[in-house]
């Protein structure tokens, strides 16, 4: 599904990321872990063309992405900061996005229902909450039904109900074949639902497995003990 190799990019003098190689298969859910600043939505970005590599190559379903941008039309992205106009009512920005994408789909009803959305319909976004503003973006994210979906920060202002209905909404998708990228600082969740991790440090791949072998590698009992091992460790 998604093939990256030998990646690297600065920012400046800022060397974000090292040499990345990273296999990512068809079908689940993967977590991209790492500190603040450790380059996981820089990895996002450079995977949806947001951000040009200094070198290496993406390959995402079997397309070479550099010079390329319709892939990115098989790929549902919640970006970490979603800035849409404020003045926009969320029925419009509903349409307007729909429109933007052509899309056929209809999915969009029922995650309104999922997130308890109607009574916004006619609201400004400038005038929701966060919280309410983040399960717009949720609604603006899923409604496409693509076989890629890339969740920065998804969790973002959610209370504890729509945390469980954003969990459960990642399962269904999982269900139907899709492969589902996610970064998340909220260690409880990503243990609930990631089949794999890959976790990132100082612009390079500490480590790539599953939960239950990061737990092996750092003697710990939990997700929570295995990240502060690592980080205790190198930080110390
Ligand atoms: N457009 C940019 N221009 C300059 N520096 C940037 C840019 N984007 C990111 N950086 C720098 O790259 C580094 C990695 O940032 P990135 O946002 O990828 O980290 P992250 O792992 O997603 O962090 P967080 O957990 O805080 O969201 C940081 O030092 C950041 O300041």
């Amino acid at each position: 599904m998604i093939e990256i190799n030998d990646l690297h990019k600065k920012f400046g003098k800022n060397e974000v990321l090292k040499g990345i190689n990273l296999s990512i298969n068809e079908g689940g859910i993967f977590s991209i872990l790492g500190p603040n600043g450790s380059g996981k939505t820089t990895l996002i970005k450079c995977m949806l063309g947001m951000v040009i590599p200094d070198s290496g190559n993406i390959t995402i379903r079997d397309e070479v992405i550099k010079n390329n941008y319709k892939y990115r039309n098989k790929i549902d992205y919640l970006p970490q900061i979603a800035r849409f106009p404020g003045n926009l009512k969320v029925k419009e920005i509903i349409a307007m996005i729909k429109d933007l994408r052509a899309s056929k789909t209809e999915k969009e009803i029922e995650l309104i229902e999922l997130f308890k959305l109607e009574p916004f319909l006619n609201k400004r976004l400038d005038n929701l909450s966060g919280g309410t503003k983040q399960k717009v973006n949720l609604v603006l994210t899923f409604m496409f039904d693509s076989p890629l979906i890339i969740l920065d920060e998804p969790t973002s202002g959610l209370d504890p109900i729509s945390h469980l209905r954003l969990k459960n909404l990642i399962f269904s998708e999982k269900e139907k074949g899709k492969t589902i990228l996610v970064t998340s600082h909220i260690l409880s969740f990503v243990e609930d639902i990631a089949d794999k991790i890959v976790f990132l440090l100082e612009g390079e791949i500490y480590f790539n497995g599953t939960i239950s072998q990061l737990k092996t590698k750092t003697e710990q009992p939990d997700l929570e003990h295995a990240i502060a091992s690592i980080l205790s460790a190198s930080y110390a």
